[in-house]
């Protein structure tokens, strides 16, 4: 049996550049576990707890909610998945974040998906999002077989809301002036996987080679002849 090894990696990327629908597939191909920080959020704001509470203005206004709190939440939810592989999604966003992370693990390979901000707008304005498992959708791309409704459950779509267009400005800048910083951090080390493009399915390919490399290396060496 092909032995498949541990790895931890985070996937990078500006909002609506598909660090969710990338994620849907790695998790479906290869099993990673997925953590969200997003996801997370949303849980805590739909379940009313007291970071929910705390924490939606600052998200509905585009802000990034304060590095101490995502981090506390993330390193928790990380004890549960430690010994897998895993794939961690909208964190770290900050330079003090990556830190944080770096003190308590080490992360293999960072994947940045590079889309262009310009088709990124009209994306986030026609998501839709299944809200208990982060299942994303979207009119033009990928609808849902009907309507409305998640594909696996049947439940209920929301949109966010802060997917409108004033808030979607606010979030790309904010990733600009805080979020580009932590790709300098991981690109000076050396472990930054940079993918570009325009489509999420030009670009899957790419990241699936990529990851095999990763997760089976065995597969790779050659058969020379006898
Ligand atoms: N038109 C179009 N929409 C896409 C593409 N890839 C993803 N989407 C949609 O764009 C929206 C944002 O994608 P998502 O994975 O949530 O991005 P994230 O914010 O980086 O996690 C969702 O509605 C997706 O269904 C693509 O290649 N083309
Ligand atoms: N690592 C983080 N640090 C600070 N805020 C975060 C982090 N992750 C998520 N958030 C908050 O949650 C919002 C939604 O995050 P996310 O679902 O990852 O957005 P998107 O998928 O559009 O990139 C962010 O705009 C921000 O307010």
């Amino acid at each position: 049996m092909v032995q498949q090894r541990i790895l931890r990696a985070v996937i990078m990327g500006p909002p609506g550049s598909g660090k969710g629908t990338v994620s849907g597939r790695i998790v479906k191909r290869f099993g990673l576990s997925h953590l969200s920080s997003g996801d997370l959020l949303r849980a805590n704001i739909k379940a009313q707890t007291e970071l929910g509470l705390l924490m939606k203005s600052c998200i509905d206004q585009g802000q990034l909610v304060p590095d101490d709190v995502i981090s506390r939440l993330i390193l928790t939810e990380m004890r549960s998945i430690e010994q897998s592989s895993w794939l961690l999604d909208g964190f770290p966003r900050t330079v003090t974040q990556a830190e944080t992370l770096d003190g308590v693990c080490s992360v293999d390979t960072v994947i940045n998906m590079d889309v262009p901000f310009q088709i990124i707008k009209q994306r986030l304005t026609s998501r839709w999002l299944h809200l208990p498992s982060g299942r994303v959708y979207n009119i033009d791309f990928n609808p849902p077989k009907i309507s409305g409704l998640d594909d696996v459950t049947g439940e209920p779509l929301i949109q966010r809301d802060d997917d409108t267009p004033e808030t979607i400005t606010r979030r790309l800048r904010s990733y600009e002036k805080q979020t580009q910083p932590v790709l300098e951090y991981y690109r000076s080390k050396g472990m930054l996987e940079t993918f570009s493009g325009t489509e999420t399915n030009k670009i899957w390919p790419h990241i699936q080679a990529f990851l095999s490399k990763k997760l089976f290396p065995q597969n790779d060496k050659v058969v020379g002849k006898a």
